[in-house]
């Protein structure tokens, strides 16, 4: 492909073009980035460099790539990257007024006053709600051969409903549960445009279900206070009195839900697959589960599975269960002496950072030590490791998503070994999110 700049730099600017190629005619370079993202942004690196365009998904889409431009872009200094312009074309139609789709102000209002569901208390509130649900769930697993991904699925689908909406919701709990399925769904629809019975027109009537009966209980929910997330987002208040209103807490449940369902479950099924394959690390986290002599976790007992927190990293490094992050430039910009013009689409990608060779030394390899103290490899760029994104917009459910993690987890390896075939190597579908195309097979074997 020759290469062609995206835009004609204003006259009397010092700046360049940016570099790049459409790809093919029509498609551009969508399915190669579906088919190998890793692979394409390196052969786009190595032609143009940090700064290139594409086209993807039918949009002039600018790479910008590396660490320095993941800071460039999530500390956003001189707001100049716009959230909703980004995200809205992939997920807006189902996830709209979802808070990573706010933007500035109206965004810093919403964060403060949803912090107050993340705070310390409220997370020692969800993490007692879902210890024993934890254990329930996995008594249904049986011993022996399982597919890891659909049973990670449904447990954290399973905790969701209980520690997000609040269990008092009976049997509307599974229509909810549909709903929510098909709005995710949506989201990767490749027609996009409703079509009876497909899934975007599936995943439209999912979020008109899910704000119906969201709305329904809001009045039940205000009324009276509990430690599930549904509870504390109606209560929530900030020292200034703000509150969300009953529409900011549809919008903010059913995105909620969304953000923190498929990425703990992808974190949750790579952490089986890379301790499936290197025995030794399963040995060791067995090893410190067992030392702290319970099944359930309380939150105080985080801090005493320091195994589990760096295979986690390594786990996220590897497969970064959010791939790429969109924007959308607000006014014209500079990155690196080149000439962004306001409204172009932005990508910056994870998943390609935390394989750059410049950074991480060995990245194929599963080396949980890397975090650890005396390596801390991480290091080497305050944005070389971005799996939860940086600055206003990081996510806001990281420590959430480390107590899930380390709850579940925990109880697995007190109760099985698991293994997979020597020489397995997990194919993963990266069309959308990094899912495995098998779903994972283990065998798991009764480890007491
Ligand atoms: C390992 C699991 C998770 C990963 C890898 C992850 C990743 C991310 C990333 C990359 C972003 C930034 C998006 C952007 O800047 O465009 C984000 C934002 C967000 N995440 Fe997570 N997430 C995880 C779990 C969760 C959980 C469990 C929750 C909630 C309980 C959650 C709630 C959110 C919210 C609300 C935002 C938007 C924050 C804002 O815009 O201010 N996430 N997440």
């Amino acid at each position: 492909m020759s290469a062609t700049p995206l835009a004609r730099v204003p006259d009397g600017s010092a700046l360049k073009p940016i570099p790049g190629d459409r790809g093919w005619p029509l498609i551009g370079n969508t399915l190669s980035s579906m088919r190998d993202p890793i692979g394409m942004l390196r052969h786009r690196y190595d032609t143009y460099g940090p700064v290139s365009w594409t086209s993807l998904f039918g949009l002039r889409m600018v790479q910008l790539l590396g660490p320095d431009a993941n800071q460039f872009v999530l500390l956003n200094r001189g707001s100049l990257f716009s959230n909703h312009g980004g995200w809205d074309f992939f997920i807006g139609p189902f996830f709209h007024r979802g808070i990573m789709l706010l933007d500035f102000e109206e965004h810093r209002w919403h964060r403060r006053i949803m912090q107050q569901a993340f705070t310390r208390p409220a997370l020692e509130g969800y993490l007692a709600r879902m210890s024993p649900r934890i254990g329930e769930g996995l008594a249904r697993w049986p011993d022996g051969p399982i597919q890891v991904l659909p049973r990670l699925k449904q447990l954290t689908l399973d905790l969701a409903t209980d520690v997000f909406m609040g269990s008092e919701l009976g049997p509307r709990a599974q229509r909810i549960n549909r709903a929510f399925v098909d709005t995710v769904r949506a989201g990767t629809a490749l027609l996009r445009f409703p079509v009876p019975g497909l899934r975007w027109s599936r995943g439209l009537k999912g979020r008109r279900v899910l704000e119906e009966l969201f709305r329904e209980e809001i009045p039940a929910k205000r009324a009276r206070q509990d430690n599930d997330l549904f509870s504390a987002l109606c209560h929530a208040t900030t020292e200034d009195g703000e509150r969300f209103s009953d529409d900011d807490v549809v919008n903010h449940m059913i995105f909620l839900m969304m953000a923190a369902h498929d990425t703990t479950t992808i974190t949750l099924t790579n952490l089986f697959y890379q301790l499936a394959r290197n025995p030794d690390w399963q040995e060791r986290l067995r090893a410190e589960s067992r030392a702290l002599g319970k099944d359930g976790l309380d939150y105080g007992d985080l801090e005493s599975l320091p195994g589990i927190s760096l295979a986690m990293k390594e786990a996220l490094r590897l497969c970064a269960p959010v791939p790429s992050l969109p924007r959308r430039t607000v006014r014209d910009a500079e990155y690196q002496g080149y000439y962004i013009p306001e409204g172009t689409f932005i990508t910056m990608a994870p998943y390609f950072t935390h394989y750059m060779e410049e950074y991480w030394p060995d990245p194929e390899r599963f080396d949980p030590e890397r975090f650890a103290e005396d390596r801390r490899e991480d290091k080497v760029h305050p944005y070389a490791w971005v799996p939860f994104g940086g600055g206003a917009h990081k996510c806001i459910g990281l420590h959430f998503a480390e107590m899930q993690v380390k709850a579940i987890l925990h109880r697995v390896l007190l109760r099985w070994r698991w293994s997979v075939p020597a020489g397995y190597e997990m194919p993963v579908d990266t069309t959308s999110l990094p899912v495995p195309k098998d779903g994972l097979p283990v065998t798991l074997e009764r480890s007491r």
